[in-house]
Protein backbone atom coordinates (compact mmCIF):
# COMPACT_ATOMS: atom_id res chain seq x y z
CA UNK A 1 0.00 0.00 0.00
CA UNK A 2 1.14 3.43 -0.78
CA UNK A 3 2.17 5.32 2.39
CA UNK A 4 3.34 8.67 0.28
CA UNK A 5 2.03 9.78 -2.80
CA UNK A 6 3.33 12.59 -4.31
CA UNK A 7 1.15 14.24 -7.84
CA UNK A 8 2.06 16.41 -10.05
CA UNK A 9 4.29 18.35 -7.57
CA UNK A 10 6.43 21.99 -8.16
CA UNK A 11 7.97 24.08 -5.99
CA UNK A 12 9.28 27.23 -7.41
CA UNK A 13 11.77 29.46 -5.22
CA UNK A 14 11.23 32.85 -5.32
CA UNK A 15 8.51 32.94 -7.99
CA UNK A 16 10.40 31.86 -10.52
CA UNK A 17 13.43 28.99 -9.88
CA UNK A 18 11.94 25.69 -11.03
CA UNK A 19 13.55 23.51 -7.75
CA UNK A 20 10.78 20.98 -8.52
CA UNK A 21 9.20 20.14 -11.55
CA UNK A 22 5.62 18.24 -11.95
CA UNK A 23 7.34 15.50 -9.56
CA UNK A 24 5.38 12.20 -9.34
CA UNK A 25 5.80 9.20 -7.57
CA UNK A 26 4.93 6.71 -4.64
CA UNK A 27 6.10 4.71 -2.06
CA UNK A 28 4.77 1.88 -0.59
CA UNK A 29 5.03 1.14 2.97
CA UNK A 30 8.37 -0.61 4.11
CA UNK A 31 10.18 0.04 0.66
CA UNK A 32 13.88 1.51 1.06
CA UNK A 33 13.97 4.13 -1.77
CA UNK A 34 16.52 6.51 -2.41
CA UNK A 35 16.85 9.70 -4.43
CA UNK A 36 19.78 10.62 -6.34
CA UNK A 37 20.75 12.99 -8.33
CA UNK A 38 23.70 16.13 -8.99
CA UNK A 39 23.80 19.26 -6.63
CA UNK A 40 21.43 21.48 -6.74
CA UNK A 41 18.96 18.78 -8.32
CA UNK A 42 16.19 19.27 -6.05
CA UNK A 43 16.74 16.59 -3.22
CA UNK A 44 16.94 18.71 -0.15
CA UNK A 45 13.59 20.26 -1.86
CA UNK A 46 11.72 17.22 -1.96
CA UNK A 47 12.38 16.19 1.57
CA UNK A 48 11.69 19.29 2.74
CA UNK A 49 8.57 19.45 0.64
CA UNK A 50 7.55 16.38 1.86
CA UNK A 51 7.36 17.45 5.87
CA UNK A 52 6.31 20.52 4.69
CA UNK A 53 9.08 21.98 6.02
CA UNK A 54 8.81 23.83 2.46
CA UNK A 55 5.68 24.60 0.75
CA UNK A 56 4.78 23.20 -2.50
CA UNK A 57 3.41 25.37 -5.07
CA UNK A 58 1.39 23.27 -7.58
CA UNK A 59 0.34 19.50 -6.98
CA UNK A 60 -0.61 17.24 -3.62
CA UNK A 61 1.42 14.92 -1.01
CA UNK A 62 -0.66 12.73 0.65
CA UNK A 63 1.15 10.57 3.88
CA UNK A 64 -0.74 7.78 5.47
CA UNK A 65 -4.11 8.95 3.23
CA UNK A 66 -3.84 12.50 4.89
CA UNK A 67 -3.03 15.43 2.09
CA UNK A 68 -0.65 17.33 3.84
CA UNK A 69 -1.39 20.75 2.73
CA UNK A 70 -4.85 20.81 4.19
CA UNK A 71 -3.84 20.60 7.49
CA UNK A 72 -3.99 23.11 10.56
CA UNK A 73 -0.66 23.49 12.59
CA UNK A 74 -2.35 21.28 15.22
CA UNK A 75 -2.22 18.39 12.25
CA UNK A 76 0.36 19.17 11.03
CA UNK A 77 2.70 19.00 14.37
CA UNK A 78 0.91 15.55 14.99
CA UNK A 79 1.58 14.41 11.36
CA UNK A 80 5.10 15.23 11.85
CA UNK A 81 5.32 13.06 14.78
CA UNK A 82 5.15 10.31 12.01
CA UNK A 83 7.91 11.56 10.23
CA UNK A 84 11.58 11.02 11.60
CA UNK A 85 14.68 13.37 9.48
CA UNK A 86 17.95 12.44 9.67
CA UNK A 87 20.42 15.20 8.54
CA UNK A 88 23.87 15.45 7.07
CA UNK A 89 25.33 17.74 9.80
CA UNK A 90 23.13 15.20 12.51
CA UNK A 91 21.63 18.42 13.88
CA UNK A 92 22.00 17.85 17.59
CA UNK A 93 22.69 19.66 20.41
CA UNK A 94 26.40 19.24 21.00
CA UNK A 95 26.51 20.13 24.95
CA UNK A 96 23.58 17.36 25.55
CA UNK A 97 24.38 14.23 26.01
CA UNK A 98 23.07 11.34 24.29
CA UNK A 99 20.20 10.33 26.37
CA UNK A 100 18.72 13.88 26.48
CA UNK A 101 19.32 14.50 22.59
CA UNK A 102 17.43 10.89 21.72
CA UNK A 103 14.77 11.89 24.03
CA UNK A 104 14.18 15.03 21.89
CA UNK A 105 12.78 12.52 19.19
CA UNK A 106 9.62 12.45 21.73
CA UNK A 107 9.21 16.32 21.93
CA UNK A 108 6.38 16.14 18.75
CA UNK A 109 4.08 14.45 21.33
CA UNK A 110 4.14 16.99 24.70
CA UNK A 111 2.82 20.28 25.12
CA UNK A 112 5.69 23.24 25.25
CA UNK A 113 5.72 23.16 29.01
CA UNK A 114 6.21 19.56 29.12
CA UNK A 115 9.19 19.67 26.52
CA UNK A 116 11.00 22.88 28.08
CA UNK A 117 11.65 20.86 31.74
CA UNK A 118 12.18 17.49 29.83
CA UNK A 119 9.43 15.50 31.43
CA UNK A 120 9.94 12.55 29.47
CA UNK A 121 7.80 8.89 31.66
CA UNK A 122 9.87 5.79 31.92
CA UNK A 123 8.57 4.06 29.52
CA UNK A 124 9.90 6.67 27.09
CA UNK A 125 13.26 6.89 28.80
CA UNK A 126 13.12 2.99 28.65
CA UNK A 127 12.84 2.93 24.92
CA UNK A 128 15.20 5.22 24.44
CA UNK A 129 17.72 3.10 26.04
CA UNK A 130 16.21 0.01 24.36
CA UNK A 131 17.20 1.97 20.87
CA UNK A 132 20.80 3.31 21.70
CA UNK A 133 21.29 -0.28 22.85
CA UNK A 134 20.48 -1.43 19.10
CA UNK A 135 22.40 1.38 17.35
CA UNK A 136 25.42 0.23 19.72
CA UNK A 137 26.00 3.44 21.38
CA UNK A 138 25.17 2.07 25.18
CA UNK A 139 28.53 3.14 26.46
CA UNK A 140 28.42 6.62 25.31
CA UNK A 141 24.91 7.16 26.92
CA UNK A 142 25.69 9.79 29.40
CA UNK A 143 28.51 11.28 27.24
CA UNK A 144 27.79 14.89 25.81
CA UNK A 145 27.18 14.75 22.04
CA UNK A 146 30.50 16.93 21.19
CA UNK A 147 32.80 14.18 22.40
CA UNK A 148 31.46 11.77 19.81
CA UNK A 149 32.76 10.42 15.93
CA UNK A 150 30.84 12.00 13.28
CA UNK A 151 29.74 8.25 13.26
CA UNK A 152 27.97 7.96 16.49
CA UNK A 153 26.42 11.58 16.23
CA UNK A 154 24.49 10.44 12.97
CA UNK A 155 23.91 6.94 14.81
CA UNK A 156 22.24 9.40 17.94
CA UNK A 157 20.53 10.74 14.90
CA UNK A 158 18.91 7.66 14.21
CA UNK A 159 18.41 6.75 17.53
CA UNK A 160 16.34 10.47 18.02
CA UNK A 161 14.01 9.82 15.05
CA UNK A 162 13.16 6.23 16.28
CA UNK A 163 11.95 7.30 19.18
CA UNK A 164 9.34 9.22 17.27
CA UNK A 165 7.72 5.56 16.56
CA UNK A 166 7.61 6.74 12.86
CA UNK A 167 6.47 5.77 9.79
CA UNK A 168 8.86 6.83 7.18
CA UNK A 169 12.46 8.19 8.02
CA UNK A 170 13.21 10.82 5.75
CA UNK A 171 17.38 11.00 5.41
CA UNK A 172 19.36 13.86 3.80
CA UNK A 173 22.56 13.00 2.83
CA UNK A 174 22.95 10.68 6.10
CA UNK A 175 26.63 9.94 5.45
CA UNK A 176 28.04 12.72 3.34
CA UNK A 177 30.13 13.52 5.75
CA UNK A 178 31.26 9.88 7.31
CA UNK A 179 33.84 7.91 6.27
CA UNK A 180 33.21 4.68 4.20
CA UNK A 181 33.19 2.68 7.08
CA UNK A 182 30.65 4.45 9.06
CA UNK A 183 29.04 5.52 6.23
CA UNK A 184 28.60 1.34 6.01
CA UNK A 185 27.51 1.17 9.37
CA UNK A 186 24.71 4.14 8.71
CA UNK A 187 23.64 2.47 5.77
CA UNK A 188 23.36 -0.84 7.50
CA UNK A 189 21.05 0.36 10.33
CA UNK A 190 19.35 2.12 8.00
CA UNK A 191 18.18 -0.78 5.84
CA UNK A 192 17.84 -3.01 9.03
CA UNK A 193 14.99 -0.54 10.34
CA UNK A 194 13.11 -0.74 7.10
CA UNK A 195 13.14 -4.28 6.57
CA UNK A 196 13.08 -5.46 10.30
CA UNK A 197 10.70 -2.92 11.99
CA UNK A 198 8.68 -2.25 8.32
CA UNK A 199 9.95 1.44 8.73
CA UNK A 200 9.91 3.41 5.18
CA UNK A 201 12.85 4.84 4.13
CA UNK A 202 13.81 7.59 1.70
CA UNK A 203 17.52 8.27 1.47
CA UNK A 204 18.94 11.54 -0.21
CA UNK A 205 22.19 10.41 -1.78
CA UNK A 206 25.32 11.52 -3.81
CA UNK A 207 26.96 7.89 -3.91
CA UNK A 208 25.72 5.74 -6.34
CA UNK A 209 26.94 2.66 -5.28
CA UNK A 210 25.38 2.91 -2.03
CA UNK A 211 21.62 3.39 -3.47
CA UNK A 212 22.50 0.38 -5.73
CA UNK A 213 23.56 -1.67 -2.54
CA UNK A 214 20.73 -0.85 -0.31
CA UNK A 215 17.62 0.32 -2.00
CA UNK A 216 14.62 -1.38 -3.21
CA UNK A 217 14.07 1.09 -5.43
CA UNK A 218 15.83 4.25 -7.21
CA UNK A 219 14.59 7.43 -8.24
CA UNK A 220 16.90 9.73 -9.62
CA UNK A 221 16.41 13.55 -10.19
CA UNK A 222 17.99 16.13 -12.33
CA UNK A 223 16.88 20.05 -12.43
CA UNK A 224 13.87 18.95 -10.50
CA UNK A 225 12.21 16.39 -12.95
CA UNK A 226 12.32 12.36 -12.29
CA UNK A 227 14.56 11.18 -14.90
CA UNK A 228 14.88 7.65 -13.25
CA UNK A 229 12.16 5.78 -10.65
CA UNK A 230 12.55 2.06 -11.06
CA UNK A 231 14.73 -1.38 -9.47
CA UNK A 232 18.60 -0.89 -8.83
CA UNK A 233 18.94 -3.62 -11.53
CA UNK A 234 17.41 -1.53 -14.43
CA UNK A 235 20.37 1.50 -13.54
CA UNK A 236 22.39 1.45 -16.26
CA UNK A 237 25.70 3.42 -17.13
CA UNK A 238 23.31 5.45 -19.94
CA UNK A 239 20.81 6.92 -17.09
CA UNK A 240 23.25 7.18 -14.85
CA UNK A 241 24.47 9.65 -17.56
CA UNK A 242 21.01 10.99 -17.61
CA UNK A 243 20.56 12.05 -14.21
CA UNK A 244 24.13 13.28 -13.08
CA UNK A 245 25.04 15.15 -16.34
CA UNK A 246 28.57 16.07 -16.49
CA UNK A 247 29.28 14.65 -14.03
CA UNK A 248 28.67 11.02 -14.44
CA UNK A 249 32.17 9.87 -14.94
CA UNK A 250 33.74 10.36 -11.71
CA UNK A 251 30.33 8.79 -10.21
CA UNK A 252 30.13 5.71 -12.41
CA UNK A 253 30.22 2.75 -9.94
CA UNK A 254 31.70 -0.92 -10.89
CA UNK A 255 27.66 -2.14 -11.73
CA UNK A 256 28.73 -6.00 -11.04
CA UNK A 257 28.80 -4.95 -7.01
CA UNK A 258 24.90 -4.58 -5.88
CA UNK A 259 22.59 -5.77 -3.85
CA UNK A 260 23.12 -5.77 0.19
CA UNK A 261 20.30 -7.93 0.49
N1 LIG B 1 15.55 28.61 0.06
C1 LIG B 1 15.93 28.65 -1.22
N2 LIG B 1 15.77 29.79 -1.96
C2 LIG B 1 16.12 29.84 -3.25
N3 LIG B 1 16.64 28.81 -3.95
C3 LIG B 1 16.83 27.66 -3.28
C4 LIG B 1 16.50 27.51 -1.89
N4 LIG B 1 16.80 26.25 -1.49
C5 LIG B 1 17.30 25.62 -2.58
N5 LIG B 1 17.33 26.46 -3.64
C6 LIG B 1 17.79 26.12 -5.00
O1 LIG B 1 17.01 25.04 -5.48
C7 LIG B 1 17.81 24.10 -6.18
C8 LIG B 1 17.68 22.73 -5.55
O2 LIG B 1 18.31 22.78 -4.27
P1 LIG B 1 18.36 21.50 -3.33
O3 LIG B 1 19.11 21.90 -2.09
O4 LIG B 1 17.02 20.95 -3.18
O5 LIG B 1 19.24 20.52 -4.23
P2 LIG B 1 20.02 19.18 -3.82
O6 LIG B 1 19.79 18.22 -4.92
O7 LIG B 1 19.61 18.77 -2.45
O8 LIG B 1 21.53 19.67 -3.83
P3 LIG B 1 22.76 19.19 -2.89
O9 LIG B 1 23.06 17.77 -3.27
O10 LIG B 1 23.85 20.15 -3.27
O11 LIG B 1 22.30 19.36 -1.47
C9 LIG B 1 19.23 24.65 -6.16
O12 LIG B 1 19.49 25.32 -7.37
C10 LIG B 1 19.23 25.62 -5.00
O13 LIG B 1 20.14 26.68 -5.22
Amino acid sequence: MALLELNHVTKNYNSQFCALDNVSFSVDEGEFVSIIGPSGAGKSTLLRCINRMVEIDKGQISIDGVITSSLSKKMLRKLRTKIGMIFQHYNLVDRLTVIENVLHGRLGYKSTLAGIFGKYSQTEKAQAFRIIKILGLEEQVYKRCDQLSGGQKQRVGIARALVQNPKIILCDEPIASLDPNSAKIIMDHLRTICKEMGITVIVNLHQVEAALKYSDRIIGINRGKVVFDGFPENLTPLQIREIYGSESDDLMPDLGERHAG
